[in-house]
């Protein structure tokens, strides 16, 4: 016979506290994570996720092209989910508030805490960036891309391979601004292409355009879900 039970052994605490920094309780905590997301997230409707620099300023042009995205994502009818944090973010959450539309905010724990900003009438936090990600893609039926630096490349980028791999289906990516995203867009035709890392087709992946209701309706035309039908979530939790 064993010495104790296993009851024993979860009941009496041996002030050991180290197997809270094991990887095996992380995955609780990431399972948990993702619970607490789709269950936040469920009832949303069709959104359309908005990403942006943490860094435009309220008075930078690109802060107003957030705002007026925003605006355009609630008179179609959707929700407007971005990162929940300053600059770009603040500013498409503020616009879709501003014009009546469900604003979401899916925060991430940071070292510099920044917290959600106050347009966000939905608000998930995060500790995990990919279980954020997940969410990002999950919960909209596209993403409309406003001027950004490393974060906004990386979630971009993570959508462009998921729909390249067919991952996921009809997911309109659109980058807002070709003043901006033109060199990018140039790098990856004259160097990305020419030296066959990509595929032509996978050029056409991107839409670019400068009018913000524009980028909207080539979300919305593209959309998997539609409005009328509720959401078909076999597509998208199989692309996960
Ligand atoms: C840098 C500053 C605050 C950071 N706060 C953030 N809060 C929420 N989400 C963020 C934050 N920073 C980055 N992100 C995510 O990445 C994208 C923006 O990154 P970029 O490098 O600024 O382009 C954004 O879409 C978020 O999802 C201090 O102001």
């Amino acid at each position: 016979m064993p010495k104790s039970t296993t009851d024993q052994r979860l009941l009496d605490g041996d002030g050991r506290t180290d197997w809270v920094h094991t990887d095996p309780w992380r995955v609780l905590r990431i399972q948990s994570e993702f619970v607490e997301g789709f269950g936040g997230l469920a009832e949303v409707g069709p959104a359309i996720s908005v990403f942006g620099s943490a860094r435009t300023p309220r008075d930078h042009p690109d802060y107003a092209l957030g705002e007026a995205v925003g605006a355009a994502i609630a008179r179609a009818g959707f929700a407007c989910i971005t990162g929940g944090g300053p600059g770009a973010m603040e500013a498409a959450n503020k616009g879709a508030l501003r014009a009546g539309g469900l604003s979401v905010g899916l925060g991430i724990e940071l070292p510099f805490e920044t917290g959600l900003n106050e347009f966000v009438d939905l608000g998930v936090n995060f500790r995990y960036f990919f279980v954020r990600k997940t969410m990002f893609v999950k919960y909209a039926e596209g993403f409309v891309v406003l001027p950004g630096g490393m974060g906004t490349l990386d979630e971009m980028f993570e959508a462009l391979t998921l729909v390249q791999t067919r991952k996921v289906t009809s997911f309109p990516i659109v980058l807002l601004g070709s003043s901006y995203w033109g060199g990018l867009l140039d790098w990856l035709r004259d160097s990305a292409l020419t030296r066959g890392t990509i595929g032509e087709g996978d050029l056409s992946l991107i839409h670019l355009v400068d009018d913000p209701q524009e980028a909207v309706d080539l979300v919305v035309q593209g959309a998997r879900h539609g409005l009328a039908e509720p959401a078909d979530t076999t597509t998208s939790s199989e692309a996960m």
